[in-house]
Parts: structure tokens; C-alpha cells; sequence
């Protein structure tokens, strides 16, 4: 399996708001497809962000998926997850990187656009990320991205690519095509009747379009 490809689901802490829910919801996105697990919990409870992280990276490796944790260096650091998701006004890459490792996976947030995915690439990130390409029910306010920009940022860089910002199992072949390697999607997985279904289904959407 591609540690860095495919359907790559978000936790949310108003979606999943308790450990038991939380557990349940990503063990059905992994059992559908899911290959990448980020942990994205914008509360302030430090002490139930470290207890679910510690339980999301045990769940996580014990089917082999990577996991990834949002915004907070110490906590990936702490619970032991692969690595660490970094937008514009987080860490600085080079502090993920001291803390975490050579191995560990830092992945950065580019907005719409190349130049600061290309100083993430140089400064060592293993994955960028663009959107958002359609509206989002998570981040309403996300600044919208051209699909456009999946196949200019494949043709310069190296590294997986990230698509996110309301991806749905209609519209997820449209950035598969264009040059997503992973789609990052928490609505329409983590909200839908059948997770496990609705995973199967964004799974199958990169069996069909590449
Ligand atoms: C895979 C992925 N891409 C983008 C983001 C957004 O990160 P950021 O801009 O730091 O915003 P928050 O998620 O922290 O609100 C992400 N989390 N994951
Ligand atoms: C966390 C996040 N970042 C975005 C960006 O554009 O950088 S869009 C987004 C929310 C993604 O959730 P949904 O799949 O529900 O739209
Ligand atoms: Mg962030």
C-alpha cells in the first residue's frame, strides 16, 4: 500500500465529538479504503487531544495506515503518530522536521498556490496540499483553488498532492484527473450513512481515473 496515496480522511471533533465515536468513525474509513488518518481536533482540551491521538495512532498502526496530526508538533511527537499536517500559520517545517525526524511525514498547507508549495518542497515537505477546489461545509470560508492548479503543481514537483475543500464522491474524479495523488475529505465521509461505503466509494474513484 502507498503510504501517500489515495483517500485520506480528516477527523472532526464536532463530527465524532467523544473517543468511542471518534474510534468507530476512522475504523470504518479505514476498513472502506482509507490509507492516510489525520487528527484534526481544533479544541483546547489537551488532555483528551493526547488520550484520542494515543488511540487513533494504536488503531491506526495496527491496520497499517498512515497517521498524520494536525497543526501541533509536540502532540504527533508525543503520541507517536508518522507525522504532522502544517498549514501557513503553524510550525515552521524545519521545527517539524528537528522534532519528529528524517522518517517522520510533514505535509503542508499551499492554499492556491505553487510558490509556497515549492518552498515547502525545498524545505523538505513529503506532501503538499491545495484548495479548496469546491465549497467546503467544514471550512465555509476556505479560499477557493482552480483545479487547474493540481496539473501545474504536478508538472514541477516531486511530491504526492494533496487535494481538500469539499470533495465529494460526485466530484472527486475531477481532481484525481487534474493531478491529485490524495484526496483530504471530512464531510461527506464523516457524515455520510455508511462511512465504510462512502470510502469504498472515493477508493474506487482512483481505481477508475488513473
Ligand atoms: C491535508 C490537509 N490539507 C489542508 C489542511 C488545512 O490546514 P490549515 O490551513 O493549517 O488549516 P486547519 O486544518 O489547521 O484549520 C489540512 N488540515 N489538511
Ligand atoms: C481543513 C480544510 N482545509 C482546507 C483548505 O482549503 O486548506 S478546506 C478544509 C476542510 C475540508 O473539509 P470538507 O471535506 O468537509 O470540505
Ligand atoms: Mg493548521
Amino acid at each position: 500500500m502507498n503510504p501517500l496515496h489515495g483517500l485520506y480522511a480528516i477527523t472532526d471533533n464536532t463530527l465524532m465529538p467523544d473517543d468511542q465515536t471518534l474510534l468507530s468513525y476512522v475504523q470504518q474509513a479505514i476498513l472502506g479504503g482509507a490509507h492516510v488518518i489525520q487528527y484534526r481536533d481544533k479544541t483546547s482540551d489537551t488532555e483528551k487531544r493526547y488520550r484520542q491521538a494515543r488511540l487513533l495512532n494504536e488503531l491506526c498502526r495496527a491496520h497499517n495506515r498512515t497517521f498524520v496530526i494536525n497543526d501541533d508538533v509536540q502532540l504527533a511527537h508525543q503520541c507517536g503518530a508518522h507525522g504532522v499536517h502544517i498549514g501557513q500559520k503553524d510550525s515552521a517545517i524545519e521545527i517539524a522536521r528537528q522534532t519528529l525526524g528524517a522518517n517522520a511525514i510533514i505535509g503542508v498547507t499551499c492554499h492556491d498556490q505553487l510558490s509556497l508549495a515549492n518552498s515547502a518542497a525545498l524545505a523538505g515537505a513529503d506532501y503538499v496540499a491545495f484548495g479548496a477546489f469546491f465549497p467546503s461545509k467544514t471550512k465555509p470560508n476556505a479560499k477557493p483553488a482552480p483545479l487547474s492548479l493540481l496539473g501545474e503543481a504536478k508538472s514541477i514537483l516531486s511530491c504526492p498532492i494533496v487535494a481538500i475543500g469539499g470533495i465529494t464522491v460526485d466530484n472527486a474524479s475531477q481532481t484525481i484527473t487534474a493531478g491529485a495523488d490524495m484526496i483530504a475529505v471530512v464531510h461527506s465521509l464523516f457524515a455520510a450513512e455508511s462511512i465504510t461505503q462512502q470510502a469504498e466509494a472515493f477508493a474506487h474513484a482512483f481505481n477508475w481515473n488513473e
